[in-house]
């Protein structure tokens, strides 16, 4: 997109600048209340072919907070994570309706770019994917094909890798092969990746589920830790998980649609993590919270 197409906020910079990029981070309010927002979606439907996969989500994602996605498989948590940095493009035969706006734009506006969408709203996968590079080579790659200069990749390298707590495992070994660290580090290593590009907002799908426990607690540490300078949307089936890390929560279900025997996904409840756990609105979040269901 060009720069016109989408408002310049938070640190939509040169990704060339993240290395010199010590301001501080920005104040998380007790549980963000007041925060400005930064997704506002509106009556989203999407569609796989003719198959309606998830209907009329509204939601809204504050700056700063972590907004987690829980609820039963199938129920179209990663679909419609997904549609908010235009990754449903490279399904063929995907299609969103209503609006993602982001700071107030539709990223699906005629105009604008997904490549650039999905630089400032990044996306972490459920299972660790580095490239068979370097540990260097991955986190640089980004930088590198957007045109940073090598002596600048450098300070974003070591910066990335500070903000996702691995330089100090890997500071001696940034040549060596990143298919060589354990899954934990891995992952890490594809958080560094991600926030290289400077975006303002991490998405992330089941960051943890092929993680063991001691890796999950680092990664949510993590995640608590970069809410301070990022935005995060995290996809998890552990319900835990969401308590711990998140500030909202959005619960999903499925409706059964009896005429053509398919399963569609809903926003059921979406509210203050504390809420949703505690003293829900809505039964169906009662009874998924206390597991009587899913
Ligand atoms: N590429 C695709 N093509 C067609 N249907 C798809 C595609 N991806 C997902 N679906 C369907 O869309 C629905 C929602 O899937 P999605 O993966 O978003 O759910 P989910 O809540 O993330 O599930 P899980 O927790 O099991 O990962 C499911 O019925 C799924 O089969």
């Amino acid at each position: 997109m060009s720069d016109s197409s989408l408002p310049a906020v938070g640190r939509t910079v040169d990704p060339r600048r993240i290395g010199a990029n010590t301001e501080p981070v920005s104040q998380r309010g007790p549980n963000g209340h007041g925060a400005p927002t930064v997704f506002d979606i509106k009556d989203v439907n999407v569609f796989y072919g003719a198959y309606n996969a998830v209907k009329d989500v509204n939601f809204t994602v504050a700056k700063n907070e972590i907004t987690a996605l829980i609820g039963p498989s199938g129920c179209g948590k990663s679909t419609l994570l997904r549609s908010l940095n235009r990754m449903n493009d490279l399904i063929p035969g995907a299609r969103v309706e209503g609006t993602v706006a982001y700071h107030g734009k539709d990223v699906y506006a005629a105009g604008v770019d997904p490549v650039e969408v999905r630089r400032r709203i990044g996306m972490v996968f459920q299972k660790a994917n580095p490239f068979p590079k370097s540990i260097f080579d991955n986190v640089a790659y980004g930088p590198r094909i957007h045109g940073v200069p090598r002596a600048e990749r450098e300070a974003i390298v070591e910066d990335s890798l500070k903000k996702a707590a691995l330089w100090d495992e890997v500071k001696d070994k940034l040549k060596q092969s990143a298919l060589a660290l354990s899954g934990g580090q891995q992952q890490r290593l594809c958080i560094a990746r991600t926030i290289a590009l400077a975006p303002e907002v991490v998405l992330m799908d089941e960051p943890c589920s092929a993680l063991d426990p001691i890796a999950t607690a680092r990664i949510e540490e993590l995640m608590v830790d970069l809410a301070r300078q990022f935005t995060i949307v995290i996809v998890t089936h552990n319900m835990q998980q969401a308590a711990r890390v998140s500030d909202k929560t959005a619960f999903f279900s499925t409706e059964v649609n009896e005429l053509s025997d398919t399963r569609t996904g809903v926003l059921v409840e979406f509210d203050d993590t504390q809420r949703i756990f505690t003293t829900p609105a809505d039964e169906r979040t009662e009874n998924y919270v206390t597991g009587r269901f899913g």
